[in-house]
């Protein structure tokens, strides 16, 4: 004689209908993604460009929405993290795709970060210095660099490799983790994502400038420069090419990666301004990318 239907066997087979609804949506969302390639695709044709499929702002912004529309019990940052999967699969499906992350032996923590950002499919090489990571970029080996955010003691530092005026250079298009760090291991320090794919605007973004100085022009009254013209900085690395003094108040050209707290492109008017108030000192500055500000999820 067969069981009486339980309540519980009701609620499984009500999650077997949610069950089939995501999936035929995520089947329905693929077929969009494929139309959304191809016209990338026929749009890069058309000037003859290698297409980059990959759309960090675009990205942000998704989640942005998503987690501005989220509600109930189920935690956002899994959201976030089934997005992630789901955003480099559609990345994918559009065209070829591989990150190289800066992941030595005794610092995992940048593979874990770069592994819940780009997916567990995803191919992905670790390799030893964050040089090693942008050549790879460079070369057309990787989409995407993963290398440790910034910090004001390298004396090395893996940016000057993105001081450069030229067109379709990489840039950092993307900090991670945009939506919490989860169980990643090791060091708690940010990671950049780096593609040649240009730094657009999401509505609330950081800029890295690369600002090259030939003269002797003080920090402090680089920062002052920066505020007067516009551009809040709010984070600031020093380079001082080899043969040269380390030290913050000039006495040899210098190279500063600063942030803005504004989304800043290469046209913008504020870097005219800039150029005009260093007077006589030769300054040239540069757009290395920036980042949407990834999300602050409780
Ligand atoms: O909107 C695009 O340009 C897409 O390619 C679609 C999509 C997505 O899955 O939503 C996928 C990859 C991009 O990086 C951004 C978004």
């Amino acid at each position: 004689m067969a069981s009486a239907r339980t309540p519980l066997d009701d609620l499984r087979r009500e999650i077997d209908q949610i069950d089939d609804a995501i999936h035929d949506l995520l089947m329905r969302r693929a077929a969009v993604v494929e139309r959304i390639g191809a016209a990338k695709g026929n749009g890069a044709a058309e000037t003859g460009a290698q297409p980059v499929f990959l759309r960090p702002a675009r990205e942000a912004t998704i989640l942005r929405r998503l987690m501005a529309r989220h509600a109930g019990t189920f935690p956002a940052q899994v959201v976030v993290r089934i997005w992630r999967e789901m955003i480099t699969a559609f990345t994918r499906m559009q065209g070829p795709f591989a990150v190289a992350v800066y992941a030595p032996e005794d610092r995992r923590g940048f593979w874990d970060v770069a592994r819940d950002h780009f997916g567990g499919f995803v191919p992905m090489t670790a390799v030893n210095t964050p040089a090693a990571a942008l050549r790879a970029v460079s070369e057309g080996t990787a989409t995407v660099a993963v290398v440790p955010y910034p910090a004001e003691d390298d004396s090395d530092p893996w940016w000057r490799f993105l001081v450069s005026a030229d067109a379709g250079r990489p840039q950092v298009v993307a900090r991670l983790p945009f939506g919490g760090r989860g169980n990643a291991r090791g060091e708690n320090r940010d990671a950049l994502a780096i593609a040649a794919v240009p730094h657009e605007p999401t509505g609330d973004d950081r800029t890295l400038l690369s600002i090259e100085i030939g003269g002797d022009l003080s920090r402090g009254r680089l920062k002052d420069s920066l505020e007067a013209c516009g551009l809040p900085p709010v984070g600031f690395c020093t380079w001082h090419p080899a043969g040269h003094a380390t030290g913050m108040s000039g006495g040899g050209p210098s190279v500063h990666l600063v942030e803005i707290a504004d989304f800043v492109g290469q046209g913008d008017p504020r870097l005219a301004k800039l150029l005009e108030r260093s007077g006589d000192i030769p300054v040239r500055v540069n757009v290395v990318g920036g980042y949407a500000v990834p999300l602050a999820l409780g």
